[in-house]
C-alpha cells in the first residue's frame, strides 16, 4: 500500500471505522470518564497513524473525525486537533515497529495502582495469560511531548506485558492491532480490580516464574480458536 495522502484511501477508511468503533469499547468496558481515553492505529505500510481528536466525546466521534497524522503527530489534513497523547503514540510507533495499535485510559483500578506507582503482581493465572509478568510501572512524565512515549518504550521493550502503568497518570497499552491494544486495556483494568479486591482480605503472592511462563505461552499460542476464521488478536497480544 502506498502512503495514503488523502483520507479516501479504502484501507484508511476501513481503519477509520475500526478505530472509531474501538473507542466505543472503552465506554462499554467502563475504562473512561468523559473523554479521558484514546485509541490509535498505525496505518500499515506507511509512516502515518489515525488517532482520536482531542476532547471529543465518544458519542460525537465518527470515522471521519479521527485525525490522520504522521508519526511525529503532524496532521495530514485540515481538521480537528489530534489527541493530547499523539506525541506519545507516535514515539511508540517509531520505536516499536511491531506495534499496530495503542490505547490510553484512566480506568479507575489501574489508575489507582498508577497513582501509587505500584506494579500489579502476577498473582493469578489471568495476569500470567495476558501479561506474562507483573504489569509494570513506567516513570512519571508530563503530557504533550516525547516523555510519555519514551517511558512506555523504555518500560515495555523486551517485556512481555502489553500494558504499562505510567506513574501518577494511568495505563497505556500496545498491541499488534488496535483491537489487541483495547483488549489489553480491558484485561489490565480487570487485573487491577481483582488484585485490589484480593488485597482487601490479605496478602497476595506472585505465581512461580515457571508457571507464569507456561500459562503465558499456552494463552498466547494455544488458547481460543486456531482456524482461519479465528480472531487474530484473541489470546495473542504481542
Ligand atoms: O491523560 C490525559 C490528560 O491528562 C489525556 O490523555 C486525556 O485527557 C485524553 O485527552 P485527549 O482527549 O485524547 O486529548
Amino acid at each position: 500500500m502506498t502512503s495514503p495522502t488523502t483520507s479516501n484511501d479504502a484501507e484508511v477508511q476501513a481503519l477509520r471505522r475500526e478505530v472509531c468503533a474501538l473507542h466505543q469499547e472503552l465506554v462499554r468496558w467502563g475504562l473512561v470518564a468523559w473523554t479521558s481515553g484514546n485509541v490509535s492505529a498505525r496505518v500499515p505500510g506507511t509512516q502515518l497513524m489515525l488517532i482520536k481528536p482531542s476532547g471529543v466525546s465518544y458519542d460525537a466521534l465518527t470515522p471521519e473525525t479521527l485525525v490522520l497524522t504522521d508519526l511525529h503527530g503532524t496532521p495530514q489534513q485540515d481538521g480537528a486537533t489530534p489527541s493530547s497523547d499523539t506525541g506519545a503514540h507516535g514515539y511508540v510507533y517509531r520505536a516499536m515497529p511491531d506495534v499496530g495499535g495503542i490505547v490510553h485510559t484512566h480506568s479507575p483500578y489501574a489508575t489507582a495502582w498508577a497513582a501509587r506507582s505500584e506494579p500489579i503482581p502476577c498473582a493469578v493465572t489471568a495476569i500470567a495469560d495476558e501479561f506474562g509478568a507483573e504489569i509494570p510501572v513506567g516513570p512519571f512524565a508530563m503530557i504533550g511531548n516525547d516523555e510519555i512515549g519514551r517511558g512506555i518504550v523504555d518500560t515495555l521493550s523486551g517485556h512481555p506485558s502489553p500494558a504499562v502503568l505510567m506513574a501518577q497518570h494511568g495505563p497505556f497499552t500496545i498491541g499488534p492491532t488496535p483491537r489487541a491494544a483495547v483488549k489489553a486495556a480491558v484485561m489490565c483494568e480487570d487485573a487491577a480490580r481483582t488484585i485490589h479486591l484480593a488485597r482487601q482480605q490479605g496478602q497476595v503472592e506472585p505465581l512461580p516464574p515457571e508457571h507464569i511462563a507456561a500459562l503465558h505461552h499456552r494463552y498466547q499460542n494455544v488458547y481460543g480458536q486456531r482456524t482461519e476464521h479465528s480472531d487474530p488478536t484473541e489470546g495473542r497480544n504481542q
